[in-house]
């Protein structure tokens, strides 16, 4: 149990480990009954995770909303770039190859990226979770609703909703530049690339789950509490479902 929770990412904010510290019944037996079900005992689940990807160009507020969403809400916020940088600063076997990849505003393959967010929802003990930047291609999304379909042994499991973040190209790169966390990536040029990167790439992800009438379109523009109180009324009306 303790390892379980010192483990935890440093991208994980101090408030979602309390959080989690105490729910300590929740996605834990789920994780247990994944297990066993492994081993071909099927075990009761006590809750299906609820899972919101969290969308939107470089820039445009995704990590900011998803501290006031952790805050109001109780969800376990996983960055999908805060994990792929933990990566990085420790050294491992795919540091290298992800710090080119992020320096060239490209996409990390499908199968690190979706790794280690399997890997960090095993460790919470919390069922609802924020998955911020990510998917950001076709392919991660296929990648990751596999997986999810293969743990809830269903066919097709997908979000339970999809936020996009929708902020107009100036202010992004104005927020970029300003954002003042010594990111290899905030800087013009690799904001241009990541800029053509979102258009090509993450921007099908978000019409595909506009048909699938699952995305939230959030005009990102504004102060953070006023997008906040276009957020916020999305996940109010799921809190009596999702607890
Ligand atoms: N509504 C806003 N107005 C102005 N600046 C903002 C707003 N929301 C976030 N920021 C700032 O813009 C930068 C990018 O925000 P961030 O949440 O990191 O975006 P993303 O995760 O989408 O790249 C940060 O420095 C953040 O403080
Ligand atoms: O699923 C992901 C998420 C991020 N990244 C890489 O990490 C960078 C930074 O992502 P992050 O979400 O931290 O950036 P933000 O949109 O918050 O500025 C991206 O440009 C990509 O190079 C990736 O390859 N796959
Ligand atoms: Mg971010």
């Amino acid at each position: 149990m303790w390892r379980r929770v010192a483990s935890l990412s440093s991208s994980v904010s101090s408030s979602f480990l309390a959080q989690t510290a105490s729910r300590l019944n929740t996605w834990e037996s789920l994780t247990t009954g994944i297990a066993q079900q492994a081993k071909g005992v099927i075990a009761p689940k006590e809750k299906t995770p609820f899972i919101t990807f969290v969308l939107g160009g470089p820039g445009s507020g995704k990590g900011t909303q998803c501290i006031k969403i952790v805050e109001t809400f109780g969800f376990a916020h996983l960055s999908a770039g805060d994990l792929l940088r933990r990566e990085i600063a420790s050294k491992s076997a795919d540091g290298a190859m992800i710090l080119n990849t992020i320096k060239e505003g490209k996409i990390v393959p499908s199968q690190v990226t979706v790794k280690l967010i399997q890997k960090e929802m095993e460790l919470s003990y919390n069922h609802k979770f924020l998955i911020d930047g990510f998917p950001r291609t076709e392919e991660n999304r296929v990648s990751f609703e596999r997986i999810l379909s293969e743990w809830q042994s269903q066919i097709g499991v997908e979000p339970n909703v999809v936020l996009f973040f929708d902020c107009p190209e100036e202010e992004m790169v104005k927020r970029v530049l300003n954002r003042n966390e010594g990111r290899v990536d905030d800087n013009l040029e690799t904001i241009k690339k990541r800029l053509t990167v979102f258009q090509a790439l993450s921007l099908p992800v978000i019409n595909y789950y506009s048909e699938k009438g699952k995305l939230y379109t959030i005009k990102a523009i504004g102060t953070e509490d006023e997008i906040f109180e276009q957020v916020r009324p999305i996940f109010a009306a799921f809190e009596q479902t999702v607890g």
